[in-house]
């Protein structure tokens, strides 16, 4: 192998998040005992676990709400403590339901994903208006852009909240029970959704799902790995010679 290709595969494969002997208690109850796992570039992790099991705990210290009470966590090769740029970690929490009387529209919660303080008080520029269109093109959302967010139906608010996590065209999107209340059908063409951005666009993921039937479809009937009551399942989609492609909202501009 030259030296070429071994750049290029090192430069597919980066450490995206390293957990190494994470813990984490409220009060005195123990949800996460001694969690190490490491998510490589072009993964797409399924994350399982009974109710109760720390899933959403865990998610919250990757993306900087929480800190581990033992171990470590390390993002994109920096410690966690010393990690700046959020804006490569896309996150959808869990149940983001709208109160149907919430005045924003659809294109307002998208433009609020824009990271930074200061670009919330800021003007708009033409590129943030442009990341916004490009985000619900991606979604397919286009038409609702003008739609105040409370009134749409469960699927359609998922959409929105992908979109507001894509619009700093992140590297890495954490899903927390992304296909939870809504209903099969849409649950299956969401998944298809984020596959193609996994397998096309190259996008890691970390997906938090109680859908066992979904997550072995895609990543495979037996976890990785195990820890706790949290089992990791794992599909890479790693083309050797393919390290390109990995602007979703910029191939998209391409395309379209
Ligand atoms: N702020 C909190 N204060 C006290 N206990 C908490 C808090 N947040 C979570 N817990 C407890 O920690 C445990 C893990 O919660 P977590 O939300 O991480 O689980 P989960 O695996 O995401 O569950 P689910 O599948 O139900 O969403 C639960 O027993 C929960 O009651």
């Amino acid at each position: 192998m030259d030296n070429n290709s071994t750049l290029q595969q090192i430069g597919c494969h980066q450490e995206i998040v390293r957990l190494d002997g994470v813990s984490y208690s409220f009060d005195s109850q123990s949800v996460l005992s001694d969690v190490s796992f490491r998510i490589m570039e072009r993964d797409f992790v399924g994350l399982i676990g009974s109710n109760g099991a720390g899933k959403t705990t865990l998610l919250r210290m990757i993306v900087g709400l929480s800190r581990p009470q033992k171990g470590a966590i390390s993002l994109f090769g920096q410690p966690a403590d010393e990690f700046k740029d959020w804006n490569k970690i896309g996150y959808v929490p869990q149940r983001n339901h709208f109160n149907p009387l919430f005045p924003a529209t659809v294109r307002e919660v998208v433009l609020s994903g824009l990271y930074g303080r200061k670009k919330l008080f800021r003007r708009l520029s033409k590129e943030d208006i442009g990341r916004c269109e490009d985000a619900l093109g991606a979604l397919k959302i286009q038409d609702l852009g003008d739609k105040k967010i409370g009134a749409l139906s469960g699927g359609q608010q998922q959409r929105v909240f992908l979109a507001r996590a894509l619009i700093n065209n992140p590297k890495l999107l954490i899903l927390d029970e992304p296909l939870s209340g809504i209903d099969t059908e849409t649950q299956q063409s969401f998944f298809h959704m984020i596959k193609h951005m996994h397998q096309r666009h190259n996008i890691t993921f970390l997906m938090v799902s109680h859908d066992m039937d979904m997550v072995r479809s895609y990543l495979g009937q037996e976890p990785k790995e195990k820890s706790g009551k949290l089992s990791f399942y794992v599909r890479h989609s790693h083309d050797l010679d393919d390290c390109d492609g990995t602007d979703l909202l910029h191939s998209l501009r391409r395309e379209g």
